[in-house]
């Protein structure tokens, strides 16, 4: 089983019965235009648009030397990598500069007994200046992490990466079976739907802090730690950025009833029809939007059209119309 494919079809099935999101088919073409024009037009690829190094934000001081820190950052910032919204602005920037820092400073920090054993004010240290929701939490899911690699992996999460042998699927794989925290999945009238959102910005994480090497699976030469031949598989990540950038773009449309809880920014539950709805109607409409880039003739990668929108919406947050509010563990 791919997990990435069980992602495809099981969200294509609840974006065919959603009751509260439409996809258009028009908003998708325009918005097709718009990201040719605007950013795809005068180069094919978007590497200098969105790089692992953007902002001074992550760590990545030992990736050229393949070195297992910048692997041990990653795994700890997208295993705490969800739910900043109810924090007023705070944002992912915060959580990378603050582990970034952390690191820095002690080198033994994310060492996967001290992350076993991790407690709160350590945890909240990494949010400075900030107070993140959910904080009993987020100890849980580093201390999941820290003894899951202790237990399974001799403590570094490097070992679990050279375990997948540069495939980003079988990665996928290993970290679902190792961890639950990353087991991002609901049920959608009987049916199980499969997110996986954390689960895959990881990967999609690690190809980037380690500089997006392209391995080819049958020739031993390429292979380099973090390259994965298979990382065309990736489906975007649903976050609640991305759907809210789609909205006004007329690629995503909602119900009247879901706009009028959007805009009094009520909370919408964990797991209802209209959360998993926007989730998984945001990955088909991603997937439809990366197959009219390739039809123009743009070689892009599903995850890098991901950080684009991401990006779009990051620098546009401030003028958006309101992105849905769900207190999850898993974006
Ligand atoms: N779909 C998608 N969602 C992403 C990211 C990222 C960061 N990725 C960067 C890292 C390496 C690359 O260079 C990317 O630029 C964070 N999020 C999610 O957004 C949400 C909002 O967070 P905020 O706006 O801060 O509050 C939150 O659920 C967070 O988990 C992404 O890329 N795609």
């Amino acid at each position: 089983m791919d997990p990435t494919t069980y992602v495809r079809e099981s969200t294509k099935r609840v974006a065919s019965q959603a009751e509260h999101v439409k996809i258009n088919a028009q908003g998708i073409a325009s918005l097709a235009d718009k990201l040719e024009q605007v950013y795809l037009g005068q180069k094919d690829t978007i590497h200098d648009q969105i790089a692992w190094d953007f902002g001074d934000v992550h760590y990545f001081d030992d990736a050229k030397e393949n070195g297992p820190l910048t692997c041990q950052y990653v795994f700890v910032l997208d295993a705490l990598n969800f739910c900043f919204w109810p924090t007023p602005d705070m944002e992912y920037e915060h959580l990378a500069r603050g582990l970034k820092h952390a690191l820095k400073a002690d080198p033994s920090v994310f060492n996967a007994d001290r992350l076993a054993n991790v407690d709160e004010p350590t945890v909240a240290s990494w949010f400075a200046p900030f107070t993140p929701p959910q904080l009993d939490e987020r100890v849980r899911k580093v201390q999941e992490l820290g003894r899951g690699l202790a237990r399974f992996f001799d403590g570094q999460a490097i070992n679990l990466v050279r375990q997948a042998n540069y495939s980003a699927v079988e990665l996928i794989r290993l970290v679902l079976a190792h961890f639950p925290g990353f087991q991002d999945h609901a049920v959608y009238k009987g049916n199980q739907v499969f997110l996986y959102k954390r689960v895959q910005i990881l990967v999609g994480d690690l190809w980037a802090a380690y500089g997006r090497r392209v391995v080819q699976k049958d020739d031993p030469s390429t292979h380099v730690i973090c390259g994965f031949y298979d990382i065309d598989h990736l489906t975007m990540f649903a976050d609640y950025r991305v759907p809210q950038v789609l909205r006004p773009e007329g690629v995503l449309e909602y119900s009247s009833e879901l706009e009028a809880l959007i805009q009094a920014k009520e909370q919408i539950p964990f797991g209802s029809h209209m959360e998993i709805e926007i989730r998984a109607s945001t990955i088909q409409a991603v997937e439809q939007l990366h197959a009219a880039l390739v039809v123009k003739g743009h070689k892009i990668k599903v995850i890098e059209l991901d950080w684009l929108l991401w990006q779009i919406g990051e620098n546009a947050k401030e003028s958006l119309p309101f992105h849905h509010r769900t207190l999850s563990v898993f974006y």
